[in-house]
């Protein structure tokens, strides 16, 4: 065990910005905390950092209350969105930093430093000025400068988010596979969903103030816990069951929904779930088509369901006011309890 937040609330004044919330992060996890602008996830990752003070509830470490411990003491690495380096410090001196406040001795703090550059792939980058450094390579700086003094918790805050997209892409990849060989536990703010299930072992999921599902990426991917869970990971649709069942080949599905029993049972559909089929019993019409280059996204309006979202192969033609036939595929579908 390592990080516990137990029944945690943070206050603005009379707003409740972080609402009675309880996570564990256990040793090496990487928990990503998703959810949409504005619904705490910075509060509370400042309240674990020490920056915010805690109305309510509890957050420890090893069973130790960390209440009365100030940030610099309580061992965490910090790295926001903005990597808030030292301007008139050159990279060694930057990533240097949390060693010299430390105490380390001047040939430890160099070896260190070395290190941790390479480890970022910023070896060589010792002696530049940190004006001369891309937005990328200044990330970079920022987690070395972080990871140098071994911190046992590294906070996250959109680490990623002024970065272009490709460059957030590799450097995701980098940054998850920085903190399993450091075996840095790590808690990931973000408000994108690829980005937390790109790195993350767990996903807690926050909207107005309050944890809404936390678990592995697949088992909330395949069993989101409610509606709004559903559609903030990609579900597009939510229909009552009863209006799919007829259409639903899947055995175990079908026994699911027989045996909740409760007409208001609902179904949350990815567009994976409708599939064309020429032989399918689902009549739609094409509204319009969204273009990707390995597939296409097509709205389409199904009589006494609505507009429904559905994925086709990039190569299967349909055009807007045609008529296709559909097939529910089980494989896109999850049964909300
Ligand atoms: N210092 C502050 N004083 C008053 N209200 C604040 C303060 N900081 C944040 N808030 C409010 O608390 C709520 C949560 O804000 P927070 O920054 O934690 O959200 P977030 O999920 O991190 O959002 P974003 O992704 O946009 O950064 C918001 O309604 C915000 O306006």
């Amino acid at each position: 065990m390592a990080l516990r937040v137990d029944g945690v609330s943070v206050t603005y004044g009379p707003q409740v910005a972080v609402d009675d919330v309880t996570l564990e992060v256990s040793s090496g996890e990487i928990l990503a905390l998703l959810g949409p602008s504005g619904c705490g996830k910075s509060t509370l990752l400042r309240a674990i950092a020490g920056l915010e003070p805690v109305r309510h509830g509890v957050i420890s470490y090893d069973a130790t209350d960390l209440a009365a411990i100030p940030l610099h003491r309580r061992g965490f690495g910090l790295m926001f969105q903005d990597g808030m380096l030292f301007p008139q410090q050159n990279v060694g001196a930057n990533v240097g930093y949390g060693l010299r406040v430390a105490g380390m001795n001047k040939a430890d703090q160099r070896v260190r430093v070395l290190e941790l550059l390479e480890v970022v792939g910023l070896g060589g980058f010792e002696s530049r000025q940190v004006a001369t450094l891309s937005g990328g390579q200044a990330q970079r700086v920022a987690l070395a400068r972080a990871l140098a003094p071994t911190p046992r918790l590294m906070l996250l805050d959109e680490p990623l988010a002024a970065l272009d997209k490709s460059l957030r892409e590799s450097l995701l990849i980098d940054l998850g596979s920085i903190l399993r060989t450091t075996g840095t536990s790590a808690i990931f703010v973000t408000h994108d969903q690829g980005e937390a299930f790109g790195i993350a072992d767990s996903v807690a999921l926050m909207n107005d103030g309050r944890i809404r599902q936390q678990g592995a990426p697949r088992e909330v991917w395949d069993n989101p816990v409610d509606e709004w869970v559903a559609r903030f990971v990609g579900y597009t649709s939510v229909l009552p069951a009863s209006l799919l069942m007829p259409y639903l080949s899947d055995s175990e599905l079908r026994t699911s929904v027989m045996q909740g029993g409760d007409t208001s049972q609902r179904m949350a559909l990815r567009p994976n779930a409708l599939r064309p089929d020429p032989a399918g019993l689902i009549n739609a019409l094409v509204q319009f088509v969204t273009l990707a280059p390995d597939h296409a996204l097509v709205r389409v309006d199904v009589r006494g369901w609505g507009n429904m979202t559905v994925l086709v192969d990039a190569d299967s033609a349909v055009a807007p006011g045609e008529h296709i036939t559909l097939r529910l595929d089980s494989a896109g579908c999850a049964l909300i309890p």
